[in-house]
């Protein structure tokens, strides 16, 4: 990873939307860069601003919502600049595309499997007639989907939830997107299945040289595909590190408590860990670090000043001030001190 591969650059990007006349900051200066390739998985709990963040790359903030201050740089341009419908257009589905949770509502129920597949290919590959069914044919192929020649004529009640999944990421890489934002594309399917479109989208990025954002609340789910893990709560990216760096090496009171809620880290014979209290009123100026006030082990400056970024390794830093060289001692839970060792003997071969 280097500066050269950063493909989209987010510096304090501060996002708000007007309800009812007052106002919530939905994303609170947050700042993200992307490498060409990679891999980057953003979870954090509902309503942290996962989805937020990435609408606003792509144009898609609700109508009552804008960005308030910040840049996304992308090939040279500051799409926090851009004010008009025509602009976003450019950016849409030909630089990035979006697979939703659920395929049906991305699908139009009337209309054949092929021909959806079809318009994106020939809208953004511009190839017509034999050229573009052949395409089509190849995509649906390369998404897993068998016997396509017939399924093309298909309609979507006729595909299962995981097969229509499979055609809603067929269409996000017929407009052969630079980046795709995969927004909990695995929620509404069963654990098998998830695995399988799981791996398909690990399968189509090598091919299709894509740089993936993976959206979810559940850090389990993108431990196998994911080669970064970014941290959000409260419209803030507080932990970003290598997989390996977020879960053996944690170093945000709020990571600790997304990871002891994890059932695979239960100890047994204990009830699962939940994360106490709720996240902050975002209509309220948020003084501090935003989760101090559910933080059993916060400092006294935690409700004072906001943390700035402290580096644990050059791709690894958190926005905690346990990292400030003068910090007191603060032992994480038991669950993280074990992933601890496991991160010493990780780092020791
Ligand atoms: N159109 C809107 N008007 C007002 N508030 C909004 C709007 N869209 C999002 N928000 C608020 O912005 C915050 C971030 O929402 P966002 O959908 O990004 O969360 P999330 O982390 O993606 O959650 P989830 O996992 O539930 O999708 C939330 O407080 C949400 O209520």
């Amino acid at each position: 990873m280097n500066d050269s591969n950063v493909i989209l650059s987010v510096k304090d990007l501060v996002v708000k939307f007007n309800l009812r006349g007052n106002v919530l900051t939905a994303i609170r200066g947050a700042s993200l860069d992307l490498y060409e390739g990679e891999s980057l998985a953003i979870v954090g709990e509902s309503g942290s601003g996962k989805s937020v963040f990435t609408k606003a790359f792509m144009g898609l903030l609700d109508a009552n919502g804008w960005i308030e201050s910040g840049s996304i740089l992308y090939k040279g341009e500051d799409l926090a600049k851009y004010k008009r419908e025509d602009d976003w257009i450019k950016i849409r589905g030909k630089e990035f595309a979006m697979v939703f949770q659920e395929p049906m509502t991305s699908l139009n129920p009337l209309r054949s499997i092929g021909s959806q597949v079809e318009e994106a290919v020939t809208l953004h590959q511009r190839l017509r007639g034999d050229e573009a069914k052949q395409k089509v044919i190849e995509i649906l192929n390369d998404v897993g989907i068998v016997n396509p020649e017939k399924r093309y004529y298909q309609y979507p009640h006729e595909f299962s939830g995981g097969m229509r999944q499979r055609v809603v990421i067929a269409i996000a890489v017929a407009c052969n997107p630079k980046i795709l934002i995969c927004d909990e594309p695995t929620t509404a399917l069963d654990v098998t299945i998830q695995a399988q479109i799981l791996n398909l989208l690990k399968k189509l990025q090598k091919k299709y040289k894509l740089t993936i954002i993976y959206i979810t609340h559940d850090l389990g789910v993108v431990a196998n595909v994911a080669d970064r893990i970014a941290v959000m709560y409260a419209g803030d990216i507080i932990e970003i590190g290598t997989c390996e760096e977020v879960f053996y090496n944690a170093q945000h009171p709020y990571t600790w408590a997304l990871l002891s809620s994890l059932p695979q880290l239960g100890v047994k014979g204990e009830d699962l860990y939940s994360i106490k209290g709720t996240p902050p009123n975002l209509f309220n100026e948020i003084k501090g670090d935003a989760f101090a006030p559910r933080n059993e082990r916060a400092l006294k400056i935690d409700f004072v000043k906001r943390p700035p970024y402290f580096h644990v390794s050059p791709t690894h830093k958190a926005k905690t001030w346990l990292l400030h060289p003068k910090a007191p001692k603060v032992e994480p839970p038991e669950s993280i001190k074990f992933l601890r060792k496991k991160w010493q003997v990780m780092s020791n071969e």
